[in-house]
């Protein structure tokens, strides 16, 4: 399924809150759309299912305007999944009753959905009372039940533990492409993204910064705003790749005041603030760890280092 956004503009109270002239999604099976608090990722989340309408353009689901397909072929699991009274079983089998699915294919597809997010043993427990991790496993079984062309996950990840959301973030690759379906899903993490999906979208401010295979944008971020949103350290006009910074070595790219030693378990880090930016930088091992108010280099190898242009975006 193609998701095509055509001069789209959504305002909120009179304050334009996304903007996208031009953007096609479902051309890989799973895109994650990456960006921070506010930047506009749920709203064009419910714009793709229809559930809002743009002030300006269009949203086409096949070529189809979403509010008119989206009802019949996204399915949508909200960041905070909502279930009525009753147990989890009759919480799905209402969503597909709502498709208009008879009695023998609500069973089929409740049973595959569940076992597909292992929460078949949850089935017959009351809906209200579930656990976090369990609420959003199920929350992903009742979309995914409902075997839509497109499927829409909110944060599907959001107020897991560190096992719960580990165990999850293994399994959801499998389980979305057993579904065969077209799926976007919003996230704020960039691990998750690249975990996850294929294709990244990164939003900033209601504007698409960056679009296309994860891994290339993670490597060549197309502007110096994507490089800092994506973790690389900014300084001037050059981006440092994160994990790249350590002190010594060949030609220093950065320089800092220390303003104190972390031991990240695995290594100890030196920080401290370039250009007003939190620069951490690896003690390299058997080195002796700086002290608060040193002065440090740091150097990166050479790949790990992007240059920019005045305009912000990447030299080539
Ligand atoms: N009903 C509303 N009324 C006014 N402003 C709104 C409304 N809903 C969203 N906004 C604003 O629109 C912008 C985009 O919101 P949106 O929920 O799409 O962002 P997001 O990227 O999903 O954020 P988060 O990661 O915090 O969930 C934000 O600035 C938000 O404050």
């Amino acid at each position: 399924m193609e998701v095509r956004f055509r001069e789209v503009e959504t305002r909120k109270q009179g304050r334009t809150v996304l903007e996208v002239p031009e953007l096609a999604l479902g051309r890989r099976a799973t895109t994650a759309v990456l960006g921070p608090n506010g930047a506009g990722k749920t709203t064009l989340l419910r714009l793709a299912a229809g559930l809002e309408r743009p002030a300006r353009g269009e949203v086409l689901l096949d070529g189809e305007p979403a509010e008119r397909a989206g009802p019949r072929r996204a399915a949508f699991a909200f960041q905070r999944a909502v279930f009525l009274r009753g147990t989890v079983r009759e919480n799905l089998d209402l969503a597909l009753r709502l498709r208009g699915a008879d009695a023998a294919e609500r069973r089929r597809r409740i049973a595959r959905a569940a076992e597909l997010c292992g929460v078949g043993q949850l089935l017959e427990r009351d809906a209200l009372h579930l656990s976090g991790g369990e609420a959003q496993r199920v929350n992903l079984a009742r979309a995914l039940a409902l075997e839509a062309d497109l499927v829409l996950l909110d944060e599907p990840l959001s107020g897991l533990d560190g096992p719960s959301r580990e165990s999850l973030l293994a399994d959801l690759p499998a389980m979305l492409a057993a579904s065969r379906a077209t799926v976007v899903l919003v996230t704020h993490d960039r691990d998750e993204a690249l975990l996850l999906a294929q294709e990244l979208v990164l939003l900033l401010g209601g504007r698409v910064e960056a679009q296309g295979p994860a891994g290339q944008v993670f490597r060549r971020p197309p502007t110096l705003a994507a490089a800092a949103f994506l973790g690389y350290t900014v300084v001037g006009r050059r981006a440092i790749r994160p994990g790249a910074l350590a002190l010594g070595g060949g030609t220093p790219v950065i320089r800092f005041t220390v303003e104190r030693v972390v031991d990240l378990g695995t290594q100890l880090a030196a920080e401290g603030r370039a250009e007003g930016r939190v620069v951490r930088a690896a003690v390299p091992p058997g080195a002796a760890p700086p002290a608060p108010g040193d002065e440090a280099a740091a150097s990166a190898p050479p790949d790990a280092v992007l240059t920019y242009g005045d305009d912000g975006r990447l030299a080539e």
